[in-house]
């Protein structure tokens, strides 16, 4: 049985009208999800007003509803909760209703604009490999106790959040591991859980349409550190621009993980090859099977965390050397004739573009030609896409512009937005291609023997989406098939 009251316990309300003492069957922050018996919570969003669905949850059936601004008129029979701030009752709300998982879970959480996936999906299969049944919250799917479940947000909604560690814990789970996008910090998808640990990877340009300045997303992003409790550790990046501020008001345990300065966790890389990176952690040499350096901070981050939480260095280390990264994420496969080297990478932002292309770059033996085919996002971050293009070209020999869910825009507008930050040097080394598949068809008749072909944006996103329509797509078959037909 929940017990309204009880649900409630911990939210800042202002009024009450109707009973609290009565059974909640279910919560939702969404009218059209609505049930017979449940709690419509009434939040303010960035494209409507939840206040505006308050009649329509309650012709679902809904008998509690909780909100900021209480409506002029009452239904008789139905509980009316205003509270200050509906986005954080509805993390506090949810925590309750499935038994506060999150206290009953090892919670780590990872932000940061690049490198979230990779260090949360590493921590997952560390775990998994120390002997512990784990949970994992990612872009990719979510997982739990080896089972996936779909992913739809990077952060899922407070509600489905807490239901999927609730789903953790009742698996037998001892640890979670999540990634906590900026967005979820802001709505307060978060508000609520208990974290053992909190990482920060790096902060660099993304998600401006939504933050609006940088400052603004520096913000967001510290303010996950200040709210985490004291008997959490928060693990920075000492070699971010960003990263002691990121930990400045934090009641956290501090520690920090570099290649450069002093820090709790050290490391220095040896050798950065394809094959993976040799690199001395704390003093003992270790070979992973990740490669570049962006990997090395994503490695030092997983193992500064396994460490803060009491595993043993050795073992740690070990197991860390045995992993592969996240789906496409550097994932790549080789052609069978002519050795043509095709990596799928989910860089989308201008960071993390100019991560990869350095990377291959430094890994490039003789004269290899690197060719990128890469677009932006519709209905996403506009300021992105000249700089994108720019650092794609700057960085490879040759560049296809294509579409990357171009979502409600047309494609061509947004290729124009990318074309915008191309100079007179660049024109000669990049095409417009719209059509992906076309695109990476070009790249490859463009590749000779051993060359690189990057296709960046899209990663393990098994789909274009175009108009609202998701289209089946996936850069990882499609290279696959088209280096089968060289063959031919
Ligand atoms: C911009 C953004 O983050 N939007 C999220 C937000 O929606 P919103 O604020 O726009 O909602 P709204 O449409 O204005 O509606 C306001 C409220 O009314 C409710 N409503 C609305 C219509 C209706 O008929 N009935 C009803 O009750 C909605 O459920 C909502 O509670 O809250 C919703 C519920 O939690 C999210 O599903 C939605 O994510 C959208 C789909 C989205 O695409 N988000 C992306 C940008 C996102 O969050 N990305 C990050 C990853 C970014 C990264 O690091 O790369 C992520 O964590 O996934
Ligand atoms: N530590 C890092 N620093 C910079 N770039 C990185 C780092 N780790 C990964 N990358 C690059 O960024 C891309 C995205 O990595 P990843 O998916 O791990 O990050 P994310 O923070 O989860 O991204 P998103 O917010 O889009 O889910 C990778 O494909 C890689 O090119
Ligand atoms: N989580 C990221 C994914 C972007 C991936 C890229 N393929 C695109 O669609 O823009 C976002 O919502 O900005
Ligand atoms: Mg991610």
């Amino acid at each position: 049985m929940r017990i309204l009251q009880d649900i409630l316990y911990k939210v800042n309300i202002l009024e009450v009208r109707g009973d609290t003492g009565r059974e909640v069957l279910s919560l939702t922050l969404d009218s059209r999800k609505a049930e017979v018996g449940g709690c419509f919570i009434a939040v303010k969003g960035t494209l409507s007003d939840g206040h505006k669905f308050i009649p329509m949850a309650l012709d679902k059936g809904a008998v509690v509803v909780v909100c900021e601004v209480m409506p002029e008129e009452q239904r008789p029979g139905v509980t009316y909760v205003q509270v200050r701030d509906s986005a954080a009752a509805a993390g506090q709300m949810a925590h309750q209703f499935y038994g506060e998982p999150s206290a009953h879970l090892t919670l780590v959480g990872v932000t940061g604009t690049n490198g979230k996936t990779t260090v949360a999906t590493l921590l997952y299969k560390l775990f998994t490999g120390l002997g512990y049944t784990c949970g994992l919250l990612s872009t990719v799917q979510n997982e739990i106790a080896g089972r996936v479940v779909a992913a739809t947000h990077t952060t899922p909604d407070p509600i489905e959040l807490n239901a999927l560690l609730a789903d953790m814990v009742a698996a037998g789970c001892t640890h979670a591991f999540m990634e906590v996008s900026s967005h979820a910090i802001h709505q307060q998808r978060v508000a609520g859980l208990v974290f053992a640990g909190g990482i920060f990877t790096n902060i660099t340009h993304d998600h401006l349409d939504y933050h609006k300045t940088f400052d603004e997303y520096i913000r967001v992003k510290k303010s996950f550190f200040d709210n985490l409790p004291a008997t959490a550790f928060a693990l920075s990046n000492a070699d971010d621009k960003r990263g002691t501020v990121m930990l400045q008001n934090t009641p956290a345990r501090k520690a920090y993980y570099s290649l450069r300065t002093l820090a709790e966790v050290k490391g220095k890389i040896l050798e950065n090859e394809l094959t993976g990176l040799v690199m001395v952690v704390d003093d003992i040499e270790v070979h992973f099977r990740l490669i570049g350096e962006f990997n090395a901070y994503n490695l030092l981050a997983v193992y500064g965390a396994a460490v803060a939480l009491g595993e043993d260095k050795t073992t740690v280390l070990q197991v860390l050397s045995t992993l592969t990264g996240a789906e496409g994420r550097f994932d790549y496969i080789v052609s069978p004739v002519d050795r043509i080297m095709g990596i799928v990478d989910y860089a989308h932002t201008p960071d993390a573009l100019l991560n990869v292309l350095s990377t291959l770059q430094k890994l490039r033996k003789g004269g290899e030609k690197i060719i990128t085919v890469v677009g932006a996002g519709g209905d996403r971050d506009k300021t992105k896409r000249p700089v994108m293009a720019e650092v794609a070209c700057e960085h490879s020999d040759r560049v296809i512009l294509t579409a990357d869910n171009p979502r409600s825009e047309d494609p061509m507008d947004i290729l124009r937005d990318m074309e915008s930050g191309l100079g007179s040097a660049a024109k000669r080394k990049y095409l417009v291609v719209p059509d992906r598949t076309e695109a990476i068809k070009t790249a490859i008749t463009l590749a000779g023997k051993g060359d690189i072909i990057l296709v960046a944006g899209k990663g393990h996103e098994k789909y274009q989406e175009i108009k609202g329509v998701k289209h089946p797509f996936d850069d990882k078959a499609i290279l696959k098939e088209l280096f089968a037909l060289l063959e031919k």
